[in-house]
């Protein structure tokens, strides 16, 4: 488990101060895939290096299973490391060593012995479906066999979290899936906490449990895929299901609505039921359906006639559990 409490970081530029931390909170249960999602500028990086020990914060706390490691001495700053592991969007891996040797690094840094290099390089090379290509040089490895490797060299001193920045974002769709499955596969076979640092959604809806939406150095939104999404005026819920941006122009006059609920198998009885209860033409605009947080949720833009009586159709949907947001009048 990981727990970040109020972690500020606070640049000098000459007489200048930049926050690029302003306070970050969040806990990440042990075995669950949390995603911190940010645009440019957000914080992400400064993040990183403060959870790496590369940056000491200016204050807060970042503790691993309990243990500190903001403020260790430099003396323990090397083992306090070992508790994150981290995984790179290049993998970075050393041109001159073969796969095995890569993986193998972090283990020679901390004095093990070889047949216990031996032994565990084996088993993670197992795990990442590497064993083939223990031999191989990274110049003979794909984008993704890269990533592998660096996930592999990332679990060899045992972490108790999985740090990944960016993990995908060098890699074509396909690779994406692929690394996306292979961190939820090394999830649960090692029961180990993961954060993953990303700018891409798509990233936080096929690998997340949670996700924290950081914006200028503040987690602005965060909590289960499932909570995030059901919130229908949040940024987090429109980033993950999505409508156009831009309304319809030429409709006949009336009231846009959208509407957020999960079972989404439903699309067609929630139109139907509204369209009969009311006697109103329901004229669906825009629609957005898929498995997120482990519940199907429908995104839907409909359109009213004028005549429609607006708060009457609002609660009759609020009682069945839809959210509703009013757009246009
Ligand atoms: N060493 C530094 N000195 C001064 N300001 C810095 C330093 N590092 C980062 N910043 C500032 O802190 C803020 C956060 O930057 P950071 O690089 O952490 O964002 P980011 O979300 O990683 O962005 P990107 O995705 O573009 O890398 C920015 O305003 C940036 O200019």
């Amino acid at each position: 488990m990981i727990t970040i409490t109020d972690l500020r970081k606070v640049y000098r530029q000459g007489s200048r101060e930049v926050v690029a931390l302003d306070g970050v909170s969040l806990s990440v249960a042990k075995g669950h895939i949390h995603g911190i999602i940010g645009h440019s500028g957000a914080g992400k990086s400064t993040l990183v290096r403060c959870l790496t020990l590369l940056d000491r914060p200016t204050s807060g706390s970042v503790a691993v299973d309990g243990r500190e490691l903001a403020g260790v001495s430099d003396r323990e700053l090397l083992s306090a490391r070992r508790k994150i592991g981290m995984v790179f969007q290049h993998a970075n891996l050393f041109d001159s060593r073969t796969t095995a040797e890569n993986v193998a690094y972090p283990l020679e840094l901390v004095g093990t012995s070889k047949a216990r290099i031996q032994e565990k390089v084996a088993s993670l090379l197992e795990i990442v479906g590497l064993t083939q290509f223990a031999g191989a040089y990274p110049s003979q490895l794909s984008g993704g066999q890269k990533q592998r490797v660096g996930i592999a060299r990332a679990l060899a001193t045992d972490p108790d979290v999985l740090l990944c920045d960016e993990p995908t974002s060098a890699l074509d769709p396909k690779t994406t899936d692929e690394i996306l499955a292979l961190i939820k596969d090394v999830r649960d076979r090692l029961q180990i906490t993961v954060l993953i640092i990303t700018h891409e959604m798509g990233v936080v809806k096929r690998a997340c449990d949670s996700v924290s939406l950081l914006e200028a150095g503040k987690i602005v939104e965060h909590g289960p895929i499932s909570q995030v999404v059901a919130d229908i005026d949040g940024r987090l819920s429109h980033a993950l299901l999505p409508l156009p941006g831009e309304m319809p122009k030429d409709l006949p006059p009336g009231t846009i609505m959208d509407l957020l609920y999960s079972g989404a198998d439903a699309v067609e009885p929630v139109i139907s039921t509204l369209a009969r209860t009311f006697d109103l033409d329901v004229n669906v605009l825009a629609g957005s359906v898929e498995d997120l947080g482990g519940a199907q949720f429908a995104h839907l833009r409909i359109h009213l006639p004028s005549d429609a009586d607006i708060a009457a159709v609002t609660a009759h949907l609020t009682a069945s559990g839809i959210a509703v947001s009013v757009k246009e009048a």
